[in-house]
């Protein structure tokens, strides 16, 4: 049986205006067996689910766009050409990402594939992300998305050719690393790229 190598020894909150962000003190024994006293800030806003809807008759893919102020604050004009993600509120990845992708672009999937459960920020967010792909048709369209305005969400659906989305990436028009990622596992196991 492997050696305990984490101890927690201090929880501050530091806030929970929305999510949940602590200060943790904790000891880690290192490889030569001492142990060192730690402090780091953790953010624990949840797990999130995220789906990529492709159509490869069509050879199309369908984003989202929305405003993301933290990227504003980085550089970005902010708003972000992302898949239709959200935060999982308790619920299974599996059915909460079914009502994300039709609240977000009004399209209702028959059928999702979960491909990775992934740590995106494991310095800091507490966060695990599931990942799913889900094939998409033009009758499964129920509504025009847009996300919940109630909750200051204005989302623009755009359905991109494939091949001009891998260019927005490699442009640097798409810089989303969920996004990217989706792309890249379609474009290998789905779709190889249009010469
Ligand atoms: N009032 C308020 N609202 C907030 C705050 N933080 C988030 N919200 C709101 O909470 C809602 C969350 O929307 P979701 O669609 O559930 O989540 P998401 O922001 O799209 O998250 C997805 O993308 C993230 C970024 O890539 C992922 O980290 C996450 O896992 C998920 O996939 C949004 O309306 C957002 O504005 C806050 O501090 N205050
Ligand atoms: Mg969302």
């Amino acid at each position: 049986m492997q050696e305990t190598r984490v101890r927690i020894d201090q929880e501050e909150l530091l806030s929970d205006n929305w999510y949940i962000l602590k200060r943790l003190t904790f000891s880690l024994r290192r490889r030569d067996g001492s142990w060192q006293s730690q402090t780091r800030e953790v953010y624990d806003r949840g797990n999130g689910a995220v789906i990529l809807l492709y159509n490869l008759r069509q050879r199309t893919v369908l984003l989202t766009r929305q405003f993301r102020i933290p990227a504003f604050v980085n550089g970005h004009d902010g708003f972000l050409i992302e898949a239709a993600a959200g935060l999982l509120d308790n619920a299974s990845p599996e059915q909460r990402i079914r009502a994300e992708a039709e609240e977000e672009t009004g399209y209702r999937i028959h059928d999702v594939k979960k491909i990775y459960d992934l740590f995106m920020s494991p310095g800091s967010v507490t966060e695990r992300l599931h990942f799913f792909i889900g094939a998409y048709e033009p009758e499964h369209k129920v509504g025009d998305g847009g996300g919940l305005a109630a909750e200051g969400e204005d989302i623009d659906v755009l359905e991109l050719g494939f091949d001009d989305a891998l260019a927005m990436m490699a442009s640097g028009e798409i810089m989303d690393g969920k996004t990217v990622l989706l792309l890249q596992y379609l474009q290998l196991h789905l779709m190889s790229a249009q010469t």
